[in-house]
């Protein structure tokens, strides 16, 4: 199968473009990758992957950010803010409460636009330019229009951006406003905008950047190089387990296909490979049902709800990727509570981590796991953080401190603390 961890890296077939070029995940076809614009294989419909020649070692990357790892991308440099080299956070009080050995938060609000998504878009947007494409779109719960029109201005190009009328937090509407998205709000959810934009890609009307758009995955890839790297540099070994928020399940993929990648240079022993564990909100978990259910396939979930609007989302289109990557690499998925989501987003707070709810989601799914004891104490784990507090503003008011009001006068304020 094409998506095994051990398979060996492909040959270069003639529709190769310097090393690169698209395979189908289902039937194996291949396409050159920049000649024409597809975002599914044109005979099956499958998902489309990004290969190459000659899949990266740790030796082959130098420099700073996404653009570090170059020889792990389809070209030497984007249209940059630039984005990546997030921390990776110490939690003490976090670890020694979830009880493993070691805890560490990868948080990926500290990009540009305050989330991972800015890595896919500077690959993303630098072939949209290759390709001579006019106007770039997407469907987006929030992040992905933020940075959707931060890189489209950043690289002189139209955007738009369909969202789900009334369910986008306050701070990503107000990203793609100021960068000058055209914003268009649908009465419908995220999966219906994301019908729509398919639609209007299919005419030729826009170039579709969401995760389904296989090089938009490329630039993610470098989330799993990036942890790869510190962790080894800190603590001489990789993790066990990475731990991650599952919406329409593009980061799973990129990180199982990273892995893959390191695995067919040789760079990365199978048996060093992290399990990727997913979690979702018990309000639209359509794949941890097809994990628990053992299905190659999800089900749509026509109704969707959860605190954590980046994740409210019933068709991941990218299982098909992710399934086999938590399948092959050992992990697994969860569903959690909204109460459970908002109770982690506090912890991470409480360490100075700020994040949106849909972030906290991972602390919330490796509590959970190591409650029921499928993660061991002796565990080494990672939790990626997804995006920044400042995102959803009226979560983080909801979740924490009321403000106190208090008089014009240091004596008064003196007596109100003293309560
Ligand atoms: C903050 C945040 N976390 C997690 C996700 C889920 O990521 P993925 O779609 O790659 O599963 C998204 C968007 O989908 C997001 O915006
Ligand atoms: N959370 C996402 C949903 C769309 O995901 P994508 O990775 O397919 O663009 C968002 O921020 O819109």
């Amino acid at each position: 199968m094409s998506l095994d961890l051990t398979a060996a890296a492909p040959a270069a077939p003639t529709t190769a473009d310097d090393g690169v070029w698209l395979a189908c995940i289902e039937c194996g076809e291949t396409f050159a990758p920049f000649s024409s614009i597809r975002y599914t294989c044109d005979h099956c419909d499958g998902l489309l992957e990004v290969r190459y020649a000659d899949p990266p070692t740790f030796e082959d990357f130098a420099g700073d950010g996404v653009w570090r790892y170059a020889a792990a991308l389809p070209f030497e440099e984007g249209v940059s803010l630039p984005e990546g080299s997030t921390p990776l956070h110490h939690v003490p009080r976090l670890e020694s409460e979830v009880g493993v050995e070691r805890l560490r938060v990868k948080h990926e609000g500290m990009n540009p636009t305050g989330s991972f998504k800015d890595r896919g878009m500077t690959v993303g947007v630098r072939v949209a330019k290759e390709l001579g494409v006019g106007r770039l779109a997407c469907a987006s719960t929030g992040n992905t229009s933020a940075a959707l029109a931060a890189y489209g201005a950043r690289g002189g190009m139209a955007t738009l951006v369909l969202l789900p009328a009334g369910k986008v937090a306050a701070g990503k509407i107000a990203q793609a406003a100021l960068h000058d998205a055209r914003i268009l709000e649908v009465d419908g959810n995220f999966d219906d905008c994301l019908d729509i934009v398919q639609e209007l890609a299919a005419r030729g009307e826009v170039y579709l950047l969401n995760s389904l758009n296989p090089f938009r995955l490329e630039g993610q890839k470098t989330i799993g190089l990036e942890i790869l790297e510190e962790f080894r540099a800190d603590h001489d070994t990789y993790p066990d387990r990475i731990v991650l928020p599952v919406g329409n399940a593009g980061n799973t993929s990129a990180l199982y296909k990273c892995f893959r990648e390191l695995v067919q240079s040789g760079a990365l022993d199978p048996a060093d490979v992290p399990k990727l564990t997913g979690v979702q909100a018990e309000g639209a978990a359509p794949l941890v049902e097809a994990v628990e259910e053992g299905n190659d396939g999800i089900r749509r979930w026509p109704d969707v709800e959860t605190v954590a609007t980046a994740i409210r989302i019933g068709n991941p289109v990218n299982a098909p990727k992710a399934l086999p990557g938590i399948r092959a690499t050992g992990g697994t998925a969860v569903a959690v509570s909204d109460e459970a989501i908002t109770d982690a987003q506090r912890a991470l707070a409480g360490e100075g981590v700020g994040v949106e709810p849909a972030s906290a989601a991972s602390i919330a799914g490796l509590r959970k796991l190591r409650d029921q004891g499928v993660v061991d104490a002796d565990e080494q784990v990672v939790c990626l953080t997804t995006g920044h507090l400042l995102k959803d503003p009226d979560a983080a008011f909801e979740a924490g401190n009321d403000p106190e009001p208090v008089p014009n006068d240091a004596e008064a304020v003196l007596e109100h603390i003293a309560e």
